[in-house]
């Protein structure tokens, strides 16, 4: 028994299996399960989903099955698509699978953009989008990834209160034809107001005489925007229900409607419905949400893996690490369960990555001969994402399959004893333990609406996650302590804090 994890008897069936199997072979869970492949992998949308490398054998799926059925995933994920609250610590729903639902009202975006793509707004070539966290990343991604197929404005993303970043934007435009797009669901985070404030005397100092005139506001907080100066008609509201890191699918992601048009943010939204539709429907094992959440935590609470890596191997997708940070991590970083009692194991993974196949020549050597038991995700888009030949992509993808059956096989000794004339030494520091697990996401072509349906699957699929565990994935009280503190030690307070800090305080502000 396992005193660390919960006492019921799904949870203890769990670690009794993780403790016999920790150490069995995938290859050799193919060999024992005829259909693994079959079994563990999931068809929709455009996407292939293949669990099949991953650590996790028939009978270790089943237990996980039983655990979903205990923690009642199917009512938790009927009452977050009904609108029911899932956050209790904030007495709130999470409404952001609504906002890509046929019921969803986008009229006042979608006139907005289009009055502005149709010039109606004036020569508007530029989009300074303000936001952080959540009102950044998600966009971010969108535009990094599907950008340089519009026709749009160019739009830069500022988040950082660091001035480089203002700074660097408004270096890349001109004031006379530039929009801004303030996103904040509260309209009081530091770093957006602050740089708000920067881009306006940017306007100012360029000749724009009303720089206000020039802003769209996004927020849950509308009376906020007003009271800063901002038309109503300028002002995109969205729901208090829907979180930063879920919202994308709301007004939030306007820079992408105004940058690629208003078809592609409906595919977009197309996308992740036909997601929600699956999450909802589909039993335990095909549901790729699902099942991936579960794997997630056989991987990180029953084999005890502290983090799990993701690489694109498309450059398209270089931003969705940082993406997937905040998702997982601001929702699933958590130490106490939704009833407040503290948990006494590990919850979320820490995620982190990179691209394929850059990371290959940085970070590889650790994920296959260090000492880290680490899942790796990789991602790859069948279809080409520019137009120079086909040997760049065979190769991109070749290295991608490559380095999830490499993990997979390893290098036995013998065989690097072999590659090393004989010499012992040399054939240990060659010798891979393979038995590394991996998943891998095959998309048809990355467009808007593959990508819609992909994030929606990473946002159920984190739900899922904190329902196994049972947490809450909507709240982020975690970030408030240190908010806190800035302000106070910007207030010049040095006699709260602990000598170190206070030190480094006097050396920067005197
Ligand atoms: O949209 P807002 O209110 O400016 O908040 C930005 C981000 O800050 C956080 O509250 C964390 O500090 C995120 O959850 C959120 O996405």
């Amino acid at each position: 028994m396992d005193s660390r994890l919960p006492q019921t008897p799904e949870w203890q069936a769990l670690a009794a299996h993780a403790a016999e199997t920790r150490n069995t072979h995938i290859l050799s869970m193919f060999d024992a399960e005829q259909d693994r492949l079959a079994n563990l992998s999931i068809d929709l949308a455009g996407l292939h989903f293949d669990f099949s490398k991953l650590r996790a054998d028939a009978k270790a799926v089943e237990l996980l099955g039983a655990l979903a059925s205990a923690a009642n995933l199917a009512g938790w994920r009927a009452k977050l698509l009904a609108g029911g609250v899932v956050n209790p610590s904030e007495g709130r729903a999470a409404t952001h699978a609504a906002e890509r639902s046929a019921n969803a009202d986008h009229g006042k975006m979608r006139d907005l953009v289009e009055a502005v793509r149709g010039g109606r707004h004036g020569d508007i070539r530029y989009v300074l989008h303000i936001g952080i966290g959540g009102s950044a990343l998600g966009p971010a991604l969108l535009l990094d990834a599907l950008g340089r197929k519009g026709d749009g404005p160019e739009v830069a993303v500022v988040a950082n209160i660091d001035g480089v970043a203002l700074e660097e934007a408004c270096a890349r435009f001109d004031p006379a034809h530039t929009l801004i797009v303030l996103v904040s669901k509260t309209f009081t985070t530091i770093e957006t107001m602050t740089n708000a404030a920067g881009a306006l005397d940017w306007l100012r100092a360029g000749g724009v005489a009303n720089p206000v005139s020039r802003c769209i506001a996004v927020t849950a907080a509308p009376v906020k925007a007003e009271a800063f100066g901002i038309a109503d008609d300028r002002i995109l509201p969205f729901a208090e229900t829907v979180g930063g890191r879920y919202s994308l699918w709301s007004a939030v992601g306007v820079p992408f409607a105004l940058r690629n048009g208003w078809d592609a943010f409906a595919a977009l939204l197309a996308g992740a419905s036909a997601m929600d539709e699956h999450f909802a429907e589909a039993p335990f094992a095909g549901n790729a949400p699902a099942l991936a959440a579960a794997l997630d935590i056989w991987h990180a609470t029953l084999l005890g893996a502290e983090t799990r890596a993701v690489f694109g191997y498309d450059e398209r997708l270089r931003l969705l690490p940082s993406y997937l940070q905040q998702l997982e991590m601001e929702s699933n970083g958590k130490r106490v369960t939704r009833d407040g009692a503290p948990v006494g194991y590990p919850t979320g993974a820490i995620t982190w990555g990179g691209v394929g196949t850059d990371a290959q020549h940085a970070v590889f050597q650790l994920v296959h001969q260090g000492t880290h038991l680490i899942p790796v995700e990789f991602l790859a888009v069948i279809e080409p994402g520019h137009a120079r030949g086909g040997t760049h992509h065979r190769q991109l993808l070749a290295n991608c399959f490559a380095q999830g059956a490499a993990l997979l096989k390893g290098r036995t000794h013998e065989e690097a004893l072999a590659k090393s004339g004989g010499d012992a030494a040399l054939a240990e520091a060659k010798t891979f333990p393979g038995n590394r697990p991996s998943s891998t996401i095959l998309l048809d072509q990355l467009d808007p609406r593959t990508l819609g349906a992909l994030l929606a699957f990473y946002e159920h699929r984190t739900f899922a996650a904190a329902v196994l565990l049972g947490t809450n994935p909507f709240d982020q009280w975690g970030v408030e302590l240190g908010k806190e503190m800035a302000k106070a030690l910007e207030a010049g307070d040095t006699g709260a804090f602990d000598p170190s800090t206070a030190d480094l305080l006097r050396r920067a502000f005197g």
